[in-house]
């Protein structure tokens, strides 16, 4: 079992690529069978891609939204970095209310803010370039962080084992090689994971439109499996862990990710199957108390209402489409992230690892 992974082999996908004039997102909405970019010019485009999941994935959106700055910094004047922290204050606001449940949105922001404060106190008196050197070293430390992630996260797993995923935590959902994804490639890479199942992930189909895409993009193996049919594949011993990404982990240790995520949990503990989740610092919030203070974004009901763009259900039939859960931090086995892992998730776990 070796250690060395060739992170190179798995820079191919770029969801996220800024041009210096403006911000390519590769459109999700239209994988795997298209690999068109949408062009992004000012913020307010920004914002509508998020909302509309062109891009997706919480890292990701946190990015994209950083760079969003960027752009909506060249269409303000200013005397310095003080007014100009005012005078974008509406922008930022757009852009944290694109989506409500990843944290890592108006973590990035936050960011943006801070980067804008240096400049106003004197370091670095040119306020635009502060902003697009921030955005840079957001995307930058969350590669860095996947990568860190991927081999701690692996460590926990048995030579031989099988792995099963929800939602899209790769290239896609990251600035590269994914959190949950990313320990399976290094565990794939380092000969722990021999055989790994993506839940579709309804309605939106994240696992089945892109996570077996990214690991068929690496000569990965995959197995894709309905939803509903996970706690029978636990069941006969297919898997050994649940690895999934999060898209908010609260102080507590409650974690929010994509919808279905909660009943893998239970399913893993009623099984005896390990359940890890894995995300960078940024997507930890240690000012939210409990899972039950999150806001959880519910989409339009019109996405389970049809299939590939046409209607499978009656007309009139009313849905109810909640796009996240919260996983209590009791089904939770191990919390990974790129500071360290916190076995069996509480309050003074996470307060050893995250402070306050
Ligand atoms: C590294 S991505 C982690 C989470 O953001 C992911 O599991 C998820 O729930 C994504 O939801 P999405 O609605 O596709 O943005």
């Amino acid at each position: 079992m070796t250690d060395a992974i060739d992170y190179a082999r798995y820079d191919r996908i770029r969801p996220i690529r800024w041009t210096g004039e403006a911000l390519e997102l590769l459109d999700q909405r239209k994988l795997p069978f298209a690999t068109d970019y949408v062009t992004c010019t000012d913020s307010d485009a920004v914002a509508a891609a998020i909302h509309a999941l062109a891009v997706r994935g919480a890292p990701a959106i946190g990015i994209a939204a950083a760079w969003g700055a960027v752009l909506a910094a060249r269409d303000i004047e200013a005397d310095d970095a003080a007014q100009a922290a005012e005078r974008l204050e509406p922008a930022l606001q757009r852009l944290n209310a694109a989506r409500p449940t990843a944290v890592n949105l108006a973590w990035a922001l936050a960011r943006m803010r801070a980067a804008l404060f240096r400049a106003q106190a004197g370091e670095g008196s040119d306020w635009r370039a502060a902003l697009e050197a921030e955005a840079r070293a957001i995307e930058t430390e969350d590669l860095a962080a996947n990568h860190a992630m991927g081999v701690l996260g692996a460590s926990l797993i048995e030579a031989g084992s099988g792995v099963l995923t929800h939602c899209n935590t790769g290239s896609l959902a990251t600035a590269g090689f994914g959190t949950a994804l990313g320990v399976i490639r290094a565990g794939v890479a380092q000969g722990r994971v021999e055989r790994v199942y993506a839940g579709e992930t309804r309605p939106w189909n994240q696992g089945a439109r892109l996570t077996v895409w990214e690991l068929q993009e690496d000569g990965i193996d995959a197995t894709l499996i309905a939803d509903a049919a996970a706690s029978h594949l636990m069941k006969g011993g297919g898997v050994q862990w649940v690895v999934v990404g999060a898209d908010r982990i609260c102080a507590n240790g409650d974690v929010a990710n994509k919808i279905g995520t909660y009943q893998l949990a239970i399913a893993a503990r009623h099984h005896g199957v390990k359940f890890m989740v894995v995300a960078p610092s940024s997507t930890v919030d240690m000012d939210t108390a409990s899972g039950d203070l999150i806001e959880i974004e519910e989409r339009d009901p019109a996405e389970l209402l049809a299939a590939g763009g046409s209607r499978t259900v009656a007309e009139g039939v009313q849905a109810w489409n909640p796009v996240f859960d919260v996983t209590p931090a009791a089904l939770v086995d191990a919390i990974v992230t790129e500071r360290g892992i916190v076995e069996r998730p509480d309050l003074s776990g996470m307060q050893a690892l995250f402070g306050r």
